[in-house]
């Protein structure tokens, strides 16, 4: 089978335990991630999401493992690689627009300074803001503002992988409404691929193609790749309604709630730890209630 755009291998991450011992925050993790997927990732806290995230963004080597993105190895930083955390990061001393400049400039050297500028508009204009605002240092800009501007930076940059942690947990419930449609908005008409942290199990219907789901540390693990069976676009209102969304619901508040720490612990003992997919779907028609010739099922009714 051909790999995922992102391959995850066999990933192990220890840390010492502070007690002279070794924490195994996961052990021989392996999943995919496929080109233009939005997924997301929802787990306890301590289970090793984040510690995952900085894997994938080379911000910190696995203890074994490999990550692999179009085939080639992830180790250290890279422009290919964008990623937005909760606090915003961004540069104090620069407006809004040069903190999305900054980086376009970086990442497109040959650029006139009209073209960068243009771009970064585009994608600051795609997360609502545009005007005066734009000129505006961090200092002076909202949360929800300071969050579009790095959603809007690191978009911009259209790197081949977007990382994002927990970007919406600083802010308020109608600011985080918004930047989720936005956020939507420019995923779907860049293709860019997303993978998530999140601990909000109703964001992750909403945005996510599929969810995976971790087991509670340590030994944690990826146990299941949940699709998310409500077709695009997908209204906040509206998805409520699909006969699929409680269903789907009930399956990760059930999982979190109970199998998580059920399944909690189980080292690997070398094997590879692939999540089981899973796929609910209630508006696919049940095998018997398919049609079937009379005369046949007359015969089978013998
Ligand atoms: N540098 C480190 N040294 C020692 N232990 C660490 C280090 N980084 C993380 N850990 C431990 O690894 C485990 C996983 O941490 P991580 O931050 O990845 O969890 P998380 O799932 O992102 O949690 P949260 O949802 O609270 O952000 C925790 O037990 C944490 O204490």
């Amino acid at each position: 089978m051909a790999k995922p755009f992102l391959s995850i291998e066999r990933l192990t991450q220890q840390f010492p335990d502070g007690a002279g011992g070794t924490l195994t925050v996961f052990e021989n993790s392996t999943f995919g991630v496929e080109k233009g997927e939005f997924v997301c990732i929802l787990g306890h806290s301590g289970c090793g999401k984040s510690t995952i995230m900085n894997i994938l963004a080379g911000l910190a080597e696995p203890t074994s493992g490999v990550v692999k993105m179009d085939g080639k190895h992830v180790s250290g930083p890279s422009l290919d690689r964008g990623v937005v955390f909760q606090n915003y990061s961004l540069l104090p001393w620069l407006s809004a627009l040069k903190n999305v400049t900054f980086g376009v400039k970086a990442r497109y050297p040959g650029w006139s300074k009209d073209k960068v500028e243009a771009h970064a508009k585009e994608y600051l204009a795609m997360v609502g803001l545009d005007g005066e605002v734009i000129n505006r240092k961090p200092s002076q800009l909202s949360g929800g503002m300071r969050q579009r501007v790095s959603i809007a930076r690191a978009f911009a940059n259209q790197p081949k992988l977007l990382l994002l942690d927990e970007p919406f947990g600083a802010l308020d419930a109608l600011t985080r409404g918004t930047i989720q449609d936005e956020l939507i908005k420019v995923w779907s008409q860049t293709e860019q691929t997303v993978f998530m942290i999140t601990h909000d199990i109703d964001e992750a219907i909403l945005l996510a193609d599929r969810i995976l789901l971790m087991t509670n540390g340590p030994f944690a693990r990826v146990a299941e790749s949940v699709e998310i069976t409500i077709p695009r676009p997908r209204n906040r209102t509206e998805i409520v309604e699909h006969p699929n969304y409680y269903a789907i619901r009930n399956h990760l508040v059930q999982f979190l709630g109970q199998r998580s720490k059920e399944l909690a612990g189980q080292q690997s003992h070398g094997d590879d730890q692939s999540p089981e997919s899973v796929v609910i779907d209630k508006t696919a028609t049940p095998p018997e209630a398919q049609s079937e010739p009379a005369t046949l099922r007359a015969v089978s009714n013998e």
